[in-house]
C-alpha cells in the first residue's frame, strides 16, 4: 500500500531561533498527489524538508508510511529540492549513461529508458556543455530512477519547456496511478496542473491556512476569470488574501533602516557609479 503522510501540531523554529512553522496539522492519503502552494516564504521548503527527515522534527509530529522520518531515515522517500538541484556533479565533463549507472540505473532499465524517453534526453550530451533545461532533464532522470514510495517535490521543473514539464507531470500522475506511491509537490508554476492535483494544501506565514481534496475547493472561488483554470484562479485569490492579511513588508522592524553606500557594496564587483 501507498504510503500515507500525517503531520500532528507540528511546530519548527530555525537555528537562529526565529519560528519556522506553527502547529501544521495534515493528512494525506496514501496514492494522494498534493501541491503545496503559498507565497515565497510560506514555508513550504520548511515543510518538505522536515517531511524528509532531513531536518529534525519534533517527537511524534511526522509519520510518514506510518514512521519517523528523521528516525528511520526512510529507503523509498525521495526529496527534490534546491541543494539536490545545485549538485556539481551534473555540470562536470560527464556522459548521460554514466550519471545515470552512478545513482543505480543498470538495477531498472526499463525505468531509466522510460524516463529517457519522456524527459527526450539525448544520451550523447555530456554535462558540462548542455543548456540549463537539458541538465535538469537528466537532473529529473537521475533523482526519479530509484523506484520511490514517498516523492517530495519542491520547484524544480523551472527550467523545462512547456512540453517537457507536461510529460513529466504525466509520467508523475501514472506513478501514483500504477504503483504504489504518494507525491507532494510544491510550486508556483501552475501550467498543465489544473487535473493534476488530488489535493491541495495551503500555507501562509509558516502555518497551513487550507488542506483538502481538490473536490473541497471547488465552490472557493469567488471570480472566474478568462486567462486561468479554477486551480489558477483559487491560487491567485489565495496569494491575494495572503498578501492582504500580511500587509506590506518591512513597516514595522525595517523602519529607519538606511541602504549602503555605492562605495560600501563595490567589495561585491558591482559598478562604482559615475561621479
Ligand atoms: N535557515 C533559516 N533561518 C531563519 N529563517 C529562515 C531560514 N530558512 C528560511 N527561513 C525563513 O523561513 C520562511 C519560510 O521559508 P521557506 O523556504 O520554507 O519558504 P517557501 O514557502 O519555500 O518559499 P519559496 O516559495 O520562496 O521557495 C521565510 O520567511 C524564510 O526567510
Amino acid at each position: 500500500m501507498a504510503p500515507s503522510i500525517e503531520v500532528q501540531g507540528l511546530s519548527y523554529k530555525f537555528p537562529d531561533g526565529s519560528s519556522g512553522l506553527k502547529d501544521i496539522k495534515l493528512s494525506l492519503p496514501p496514492g494522494s498527489r498534493t501541491l503545496l502552494i503559498g507565497a515565497n516564504g510560506a514555508g513550504k521548503t520548511t515543510l518538505l524538508r522536515l517531511l524528509s527527515g532531513k531536518r529534525l522534527a519534533p517527537t511524534d509530529t511526522v509519520a510518514v508510511g506510518g514512521v519517523d522520518p528523521f528516525k528511520e531515515g526512510l529507503e523509498g522517500v525521495t526529496y527534490l529540492g534546491v541543494e539536490w538541484v545545485l549538485n556539481s556533479i551534473v555540470r562536470t565533463d560527464i556522459d548521460v549513461p554514466t550519471l545515470l549507472a552512478s545513482v543505480g540505473g543498470d538495477a531498472f532499465p526499463e525505468r531509466r529508458d522510460e524516463l529517457i524517453d519522456i524527459l527526450d534526453i539525448d544520451l550523447n550530451w555530456r554535462m558540462h556543455a548542455v543548456s540549463d533545461g537539458e541538465r535538469r532533464r537528466v537532473q529529473l532522470a537521475m533523482g526519479l530512477l530509484r523506484p520511490w514510495q514517498v516523492l517530495l517535490l519542491d520547484e524544480i521543473t523551472v527550467d523545462l519547456d512547456l512540453l517537457s514539464r507536461s510529460n513529466f507531470l504525466a509520467f508523475l500522475k501514472q506513478e501514483t496511478e500504477t504503483r504504489a506511491c504518494t507525491i507532494v509537490y510544491a510550486t508556483h508554476i501552475l501550467d498543465n496542473l489544473s487535473q493534476w492535483p488530488t489535493h491541495l494544501v495551503h500555507m501562509h506565514l509558516g502555518q497551513v491556512k487550507q488542506a483538502g481534496s481538490m473536490a473541497s475547493f471547488e465552490q472557493e472561488v469567488p471570480h472566474r476569470s478568462a486567462e486561468n483554470s479554477l486551480l489558477g484562479d483559487l491560487v491567485l485569490h489565495w496569494l491575494k488574501q495572503d498578501l492582504q492579511a500580511r500587509g506590506p513588508r518591512g513597516t514595522k522592524s525595517g523602519q529607519g533602516k538606511t541602504y549602503p553606500t555605492a562605495e560600501a557594496i563595490g567589495g561585491y564587483g558591482l559598478e562604482k557609479p559615475p561621479k
